[in-house]
């Protein structure tokens, strides 16, 4: 039988039934009524909630700020409704993210309390998240990709020229990755491609910036570092390359680079040509070596 609306012991019902999460706080932030829905999303029962303050549900740096909050909300310092994005834990631990909606109520009695509607966006929150990094990085070595590398190396460019420091990129290329792929599968020389941008990562310094350029080409932006400094960083490099197994038993790789130094009013492209025709050198040259400009 549908609900009858214009009789008012209906609302609480349709409250129960409501496969939104509900809660009313009285003014001193006490959980007065928790819905069947609210209690499922935190993991408690009603009775583990009723009477107790509504910021047992958020992480403790947010408690007195959220507890200002709704301490406003009720004396009516805010706005009539509000509607924000909040972290809250559930009772075993983990985290979610809401939307706490809040409209100001009026009991039969006159005293103001807030009730609150929660809607679950954790999935929405986690897919922003990885899209954001997916926009910004490779997903299998998990570098910076091409858009993200370039776009970095205009501003370390910039604040280079801005402190007059020197400044260095390289690209490096594997050699004769075709073979790999080709006598061991695109599996494996997937494999190999994230454990070198891995030995690379780990063999350059904390501010030194890797990305993967596509393929089996790879940037390394090297503030600070003058040809030769960067020289020898790009060949320790090189060399731990060489020594490290990947992947597959016997399966080495190793790379060529190209390196260019930062001109005084160079512009990424101009540094990143001259690079590459280093790399273009080092690959004439025999492969595995580091080749200035
Ligand atoms: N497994 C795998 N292979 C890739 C990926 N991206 C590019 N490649 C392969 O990398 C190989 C690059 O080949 P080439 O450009 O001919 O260069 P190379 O064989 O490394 O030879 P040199 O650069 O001249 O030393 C191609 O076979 C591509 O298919 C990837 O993400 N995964």
């Amino acid at each position: 039988m549908p609900l009858n609306l214009t009789h008012p012991d209906n609302i609480p019902r349709l409250i129960r039934a409501a496969p939104l999460g509900i809660c009313i706080t009285d003014a001193e932030g006490l959980f007065e009524m928790v819905n069947p829905a609210y209690c499922d999303f935190y993991g408690y029962r009603e009775e583990e909630l009723i009477g107790r303050h509504f910021t047992m549900l958020v992480p403790e740096a947010d408690r007195a700020r959220l507890g200002e909050l709704h301490e406003r909300f009720i004396r009516g310092q805010a706005d009539q409704e509000i509607r924000q994005e909040w972290e809250v834990v559930r009772k075993d631990g983990e985290r979610r993210s809401i939307i706490a909606e809040a409209a100001r109520i009026v009991d039969e009695r006159g005293e103001v309390k807030q009730a609150t509607f929660v809607t679950d966006i954790t999935e929405r929150k986690r897919l922003e998240r990885r899209l954001e990094f997916l926009a910004r990085h490779d997903e299998l070595t998990g570098l910076l990709n091409r858009r993200a590398g370039l776009a970095r190396l205009d501003e370390e460019i910039a604040r280079t020229h801005r402190h007059d420091i020197p400044l260095c990129v390289a690209i490096c290329d594997l050699d004769h990755f075709k073979q790999i792929n080709d006598r061991h599968g695109h599996g494996v020389g997937d494999e190999a491609l994230a454990a070198v941008a891995e030995v690379m990562q780990s063999e350059l310094r904390r501010y030194d910036v890797l990305a993967r350029l596509g393929g089996e080409e790879f940037l390394v932006i090297l503030p600070g570092a003058t040809l030769s400094e960067a020289e020898r960083s790009i060949e320790r490099l090189r060399r731990r390359l060489v020594e490290t197994r990947l992947a597959s038993p016997g399966l080495s790789l190793t790379l060529s680079a190209g390196l260019a130094a930062l001109k005084e009013g160079d512009a990424g492209d101009a540094l990143l040509e001259r690079a590459d025709r280093a790399l273009y050198r080092a690959k004439r040259e025999g492969r595995n070596r580091v080749t200035p400009a």
